[in-house]
């Protein structure tokens, strides 16, 4: 029998968690605060930014977002990153991803001062992660959110089989950071992998983060597997993830749906997460 991964189930948990946290944070005069920088009108980026922004009003949280025009120049960017670096009623800067063309993507990352970086995407606590420091740092949303999600229906991840489909430094690089870190056995592999479902096959967790609609079927998958699906693709003004959610039900133990599956937990973690950077700031 298969178990559905209920996404929405775990970050509703999670949002009363970091909620109780606000409001502890509220007792003592501090209100954690996010700034979202939107750029341009992409219509996926509108909806997820809206959807950060209201999860952050519901938990009463100060939240900011940041408009700027398609054509808006690198330095009105950087100038307003550096303005939110210096500003001690922001705790957490998300600059929403991707960028238009004409913008430098690293340059703007980079800036976010690495205490306010509510991603993980900056060097230096990409760093940080990558050689399991100890000590507080934040990491990419996406990828705790699924840590999150499998502590929730797995009792340990040490020694487990692990296949990633995808390399992106968003998710796939920091998730496989995450697991190593946590003694899982961890194989990285992409759409250039020669005979993928050997890969796949060997899996105790599948991730699969690849940006290919229906890519994985059940012949794909180990019975009793984890299937973690992070794809979110849009066919005919419908969302379906990266695996054939009704095929490979048959045989997966258990598998998160799209949508509410890890979609939900990228949310609850980004409040998480800007509640984290807010107790941080005051410790050290
Ligand atoms: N700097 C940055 N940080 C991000 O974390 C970031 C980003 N840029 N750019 C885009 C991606 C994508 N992303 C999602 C968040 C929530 C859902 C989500 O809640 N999805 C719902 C469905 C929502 C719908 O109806 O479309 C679900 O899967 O159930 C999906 C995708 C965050 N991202």
């Amino acid at each position: 029998m298969v178990n559905i991964i209920d996404g929405h189930n775990i970050a509703d948990k999670l949002n009363i968690e970091t909620k109780n946290r606000v409001d502890e944070l509220k007792k003592k005069g501090i209100l954690p605060g996010i700034v979202v920088i939107l750029i341009g009108e992409n219509p996926a980026s509108v909806l997820y930014t809206r959807m950060k922004q209201q999860t952050a009003a519901k938990m009463g949280m100060h939240s900011v977002l940041k408009k700027f025009p398609e054509d808006v120049s690198q330095d009105e960017v950087l100038a307003a990153i550096q303005e939110y670096n210096e500003d001690p009623t922001v705790n957490a800067i998300l600059v929403q991803l991707p960028l238009p063309k004409h913008l430098n993507q690293t340059e703007i990352i980079e800036a976010i001062d690495p205490k306010k970086d509510v991603d993980g995407f900056n060097s230096s606590n990409v760093g940080k992660l990558y050689n399991n420091e100890k000590g507080n740092y934040p990491v990419s949303c996406t990828s705790r959110g699924i840590m999150t999600l499998l502590h929730a229906y797995l009792d340990q991840l040490e020694g487990k089989n692990v296949t990633i489909i995808g390399r992106s430094i968003l998710v796939s690089r920091p998730l496989q950071s995450l697991l190593i870190n946590e003694n899982a056995t961890v194989t990285m592999v992409s759409l250039h992998t020669d005979n993928i479902d050997y890969y796949t096959k060997h899996a105790d967790i599948l991730v699969v983060a690849a940006g290919k609609p229906n890519l994985i079927k059940k012949e794909q998958v180990k019975p009793g597997a984890t299937v973690i699906d992070v794809g979110i693709n849009k066919i005919n003004k419908h969302l379906v993830g990266d695996v054939d959610f009704d095929d490979v039900k048959e045989v997966a133990g258990f598998i998160t749906p799209v949508p509410g599956g890890v979609g939900p937990m990228t949310i609850a973690t980004l409040m998480q997460q800007t509640v984290d950077l807010t107790e941080w700031s005051l410790i050290d």
